[in-house]
């Protein structure tokens, strides 16, 4: 699904209004009637309905569900907050018939007012929270504050038109505080956040509504987020064929593994199994061979002299690039360790070998130092930083790295024209074109060493089986945070541990097999 941030929303009301002839206010109607048949969800016999309205199009939304609510015989009472003179033009329409109905009203200017509402909501009753939707500007001071605390310490059903009060539409960031909804009623489209952390604790269940604005008008829309679905994946992942053998599933090469951490290879190369790839090789320091080869059996190993003990000696460097040469994608990273011989390695696997890239952990840390190796690569080149690495790489603090993930991952992907996947909780990728796709599934179980090791696995293996290095980033944080979310119901979020995944791997290919 398209996420959309503020200038997106105003952009389609303008088009609305001028290209289709869909007025505000029309919209307006739709976006209250649409928020009154969720808030109706939620009533019972005993219920009263609170709706908190401001002075912005989120109040007048809020207004216009009172309307309806109440010409059902729902019981309904709104508080205004804010200074009435600023009431938006549509929000004032609005107020204008709710003068002539008995609906009760009443003004919150200051802590008599909070307190009046907070001691108002019951149990029962729904709390509708439209204070500020997209419109949000500033920090939530003084009166507007403390009555989003009312409606936090209330014990209330919340519902939050379009974004909970507080919230940042286009950032996902908390605007110092904000209303925590137990179900957001987002407008016309997800906004980044309705999405991203840390706002999107706050969102509760999400639930989107159409309004009404033409699926022409938002086709016709440049908006470059969007969300991963399982459809899309679906399509992407290649149906295996009877008459086929192992050749036609690819050939990778994994570069990983240093002395004291072996099992960052191994995660990677079982992953990378499990995900289909035909053939895969491990090219390792020779010392950890035996280790690697009892615990992977299925892979090529590429035993490596070393130089020192566990680290690939830099005499080897001819001979790994002639045997990536015979891959169709080459990983490199994982439990690789920083010194120089890898910074030899990666210099020649970007700009020797014509081959598509991905580089993980190490390989990211490595690359940090010279970033610039990198106009001259010869392929394509997909980087899998967590936010450390990424800060790293661009040389932000992590707070930027933090609050800004899309911005950042999409301007380095930009700059550099790689493919960039931010990970975290809501992981980015953001390819060279502009387009950023954000996964929404995955759990804190996945919090745990190792997890980044099996995402490089999966993104590797479906490059080897003819993915584009794009779609197979974007599918592979998809099916990894699928298998997180499978596992997590057996293990518990405390007990997942990064093997589970590879587990976890055979079961989401499985069920993709059995859909298609
Ligand atoms: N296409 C859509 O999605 C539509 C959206 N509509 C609604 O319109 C909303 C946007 O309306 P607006 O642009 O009027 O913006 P909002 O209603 O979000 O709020 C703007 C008002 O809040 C004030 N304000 C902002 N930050 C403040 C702060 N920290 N403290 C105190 N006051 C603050 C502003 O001065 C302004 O009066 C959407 O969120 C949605 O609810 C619908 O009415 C119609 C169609
Ligand atoms: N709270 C979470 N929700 C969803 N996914 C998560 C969460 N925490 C971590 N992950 C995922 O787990 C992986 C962790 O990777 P990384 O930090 O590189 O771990 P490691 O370096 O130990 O292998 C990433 O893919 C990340 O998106
Ligand atoms: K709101």
């Amino acid at each position: 699904m398209k996420i959309a941030v503020e200038k997106d929303i105003r952009e389609i009301d303008l088009r609305a209004n001028e290209k289709y002839r869909i007025s505000q206010i029309v919209l307006m109607e739709n976006s209250g009637i649409a928020l009154a048949e969720e808030v109706k969800k939620h009533v019972n016999r005993h219920s009263k309905v609170i709706i908190v309205v401001g002075m912005g199009n989120n109040g007048g939304d809020g207004l216009v569900c009172a309307r309806h609510l109440h010409n059902e015989s729902y019981s309904v009472k709104i508080f205004m907050i804010g200074n009435l003179k600023k009431l938006s033009e549509h929000a004032n329409q609005n107020f204008e018939i709710i003068k002539h109905l008995n609906i009760p009203v009443e003004m919150i200017n200051d802590i008599g007012g909070v307190k009046k509402l907070g001691k108002l909501i019951a149990y029962d009753d729904v709390v509708v929270d439209c204070i500020f939707g997209i419109g949000i500007t500033k920090d939530v001071e003084g009166v507007y504050e403390l009555a989003i605390d009312a409606i936090n310490d209330s014990e209330g059903y919340i519902i939050s038109c379009d974004m909970p009060s507080g919230i940042h539409a286009s950032e996902g960031l908390v605007m110092k505080t904000a209303v925590r909804a137990d179900k957001t009623v987002a407008l016309c489209l997800p906004k980044v956040g309705n999405i991203m952390y840390p706002a999107a604790e706050y969102n509760g269940e999400l639930v989107v509504k159409k309004i009404s604005v033409p699926n022409e008008l938002i086709a016709e829309m440049s908006l470059p987020l969007e969300t991963i679905s399982h459809e899309f994946i679906k399509q992407l992942i290649p149906k295996r064929q009877r008459n086929s053998h192992k050749g036609v599933y690819g050939k990778a090469s994994i570069i990983a593994g240093s002395f004291g951490m072996t099992g960052a290879a191994i995660l990677c190369g079982k992953s990378a199994l499990r995900s289909g790839v035909g053939l895969l090789k491990l090219i390792i320091p020779e010392s950890l061979h035996t280790i690697i080869t009892t615990s992977v059996p299925e892979a090529v190993t590429v035993p490596l002299a070393e130089t020192r003990k566990g680290v690939f000696g830099i005499n080897q460097v001819e001979k790994l690039v002639q045997t990536c040469d015979a891959a169709d994608v080459i990983a490199i990273g994982p439990g690789c360790g920083q010194n120089a011989e890898m910074n030899e390695i990666l210099r020649h696997l970007i700009t020797l070998v014509d081959k598509p890239v991905i580089i993980d952990a190490d390989g990211l840390n490595t690359l940090a130092k010279h970033v610039d190796v990198l106009e001259n690569k010869l392929n394509k080149v997909v980087l899998t930083p967590h936010p450390g690495e990424m800060s790293r790489l661009t040389n932000l603090p992590l707070e930027v790295i933090n609050q800004h993930p899309i911005r950042t991952a999409s301007e380095f992907a930009h700059k550099w024209q790689v493919i960039v996947v931010l990970k975290g909780a809501r992981t980015v990728v953001a390819l060279p074109s502009g387009q950023i796709y954000i996964n929404v599934n995955g759990n804190p179980g996945m919090a745990t060493a190792g997890s980044g090791d099996v995402l490089t696995g999966i993104i590797t293996s479906l490059v080897a089986q003819g993915l584009t290095p794009e779609n197979a980033a974007i599918a592979g944080v998809y099916i990894h945070g699928y298998s997180g979310d499978l596992m997590v119901s057996q293990k518990g979020e405390y007990g997942l541990i990064a093997g589970d995944l590879i587990e976890g791997i055979t079961h989401v290919f499985r069920n993709l097999e059995l859909e298609v």
